[in-house]
């Protein structure tokens, strides 16, 4: 079943003979993110709802049984090569090490990543490590404990810390930081932030705010933008050249940094920018996703969702499961939701889901 979420539907020639989950314009998916829940015990004003969302039931979510399956057919048919689990909050999955278990023993090489908010990591770091999890990013938008707690409406930002501290005992690195900047909030910050996870080893990476927040509060002109963010660093005490790495599909443009006066010295380490609406990246896309109750979306600002679960639940071979993805990944669009960039423009139209009820 393919829902349409408000637009037009267009009628499209079945995707051709080709290996893998292609679209229409030439781009391969290979990095399957998948949501594990769409509850969260944070409530980021960017994000979510200060009085939460309804929740979905325990029955409309996958199981743990279920995502792994998912991942086989993606992996074994689709060409699959990367898998990262995200929500809502993964951390307050019950099954999470499990699922993990499940994905490793069937795919002993498999990259396994977490976007997460850390929260409760200090508990978990240990078995996520143990269980097969490679790596792990951790959200964290401020240091300062009241700025912290206006963001994300909760004070826990020394949980956070505890649970990054047991993240590198447990050899989950290497850690990207992520951090939105919202203007006149924490914007300021973003050089202590990068003097912080520079001497912690992390990459951090600072992400222009989208619009998909349950408030529909984002506006283009109060967006912190990627120019912005380069200048703020290097009036801040830091020197940015390019990244010689390939970027290879990420949306992260990367920065090697050096502290001011350093010069001629090797670099002090590396600081992304994710400038999915002053500088997309939607032309090398390689994602595909799947929402918590198993829907794929072919974009994350997608209008259109491809429900697996009625197949898995309904007896469906893995093959069956395998061409109803291929379908729902041929229609992806072009960029952005539409057949063109343009977040904020006339004509962009917000997905009803948040970026926590999508799997961000
Ligand atoms: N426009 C757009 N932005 C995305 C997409 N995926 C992730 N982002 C943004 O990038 C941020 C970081 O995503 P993460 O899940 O931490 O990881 P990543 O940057 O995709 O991947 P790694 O660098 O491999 O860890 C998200 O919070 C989003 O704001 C995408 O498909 N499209
Ligand atoms: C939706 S969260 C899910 C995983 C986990 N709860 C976390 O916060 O890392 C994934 C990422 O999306 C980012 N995010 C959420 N809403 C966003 C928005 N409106 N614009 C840009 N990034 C957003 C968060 O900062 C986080 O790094
Ligand atoms: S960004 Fe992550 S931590 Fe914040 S409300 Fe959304 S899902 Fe929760
Ligand atoms: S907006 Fe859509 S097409 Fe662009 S990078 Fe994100 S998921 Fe890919």
């Amino acid at each position: 079943m393919s829902v349409n979420l408000g637009l037009p539907k267009i009628a499209r020639p079945a995707p051709p003979e080709l290996p893998g989950l292609p679209d229409r314009f030439g781009r391969t998916a290979t990095d399957l993110r998948i949501s594990l829940t769409d509850k969260c015990n944070l409530r980021c004003t960017y994000c979510m709802p200060a009085g939460g969302l309804d929740w979905l039931a325990k029955e409309q979510v996958l199981t743990d049984a279920e995502i792994i399956r998912l991942v086989r057919i993606g992996v074994d048919l689709l060409g699959v090569r990367e898998l990262r689990l995200t929500g809502g909050e993964p951390l307050v999955r019950a099954g999470l090490v499990d699922i993990i278990a499940g994905v490793r023993r069937n795919h002993p090489d498999l990259p396994v990543s977490l976007t997460t908010n850390g929260l409760g990591l200090d508990k978990q770091a240990g078995a996520l490590k143990q269980a097969g999890l490679t790596r792990i990013n951790v959200s964290l938008d401020s240091l300062h404990a009241q700025t912290f707690a206006q963001l994300t409406r909760r004070p826990f930002l020394d949980r956070v810390l505890t649970g990054l501290d047991a993240a590198d005992d447990a050899g989950l690195g290497p850690v990207k930081i992520n951090a939105v900047l919202m203007r006149g909030i924490n914007d300021l910050e973003a050089p202590r932030l990068l003097d912080w996870s520079l001497d912690r080893g992390y990459e951090l990476r600072f992400i222009e705010q989208m619009p998909l927040d349950a408030d529909h509060g984002w506006t283009r002109d109060n967006m912190v933008t990627a120019a912005e963010i380069r200048a703020m660093l290097e009036a801040g005490g830091f020197e940015l050249s390019p990244d010689p790495r390939r970027r290879d599909g990420a949306p992260a443009e990367r920065w090697q940094v050096r502290r001011s006066g350093a010069a001629g010295t090797a670099p002090a380490g590396t600081v992304g920018i994710i400038a999915s609406v002053t500088e997309p990246f939607c032309a090398d896309c390689r994602r595909t996703r799947v929402t918590a109750e198993g829907r794929v979306r072919s974009c994350l600002f997608s209008h259109e969702e491809t429900d697996l679960r009625a197949l898995l639940r309904g007896g469906a071979a893995d093959g069956a499961v395998a061409e109803r993805w291929r379908e729902a990944m041929w229609a992806k669009p072009r960029a952005h939701g539409m057949d063109h960039t343009g977040l904020g423009d006339a004509d962009y139209v917000q997905p009803d889901r948040t970026m926590s009820a999508i799997g961000g």
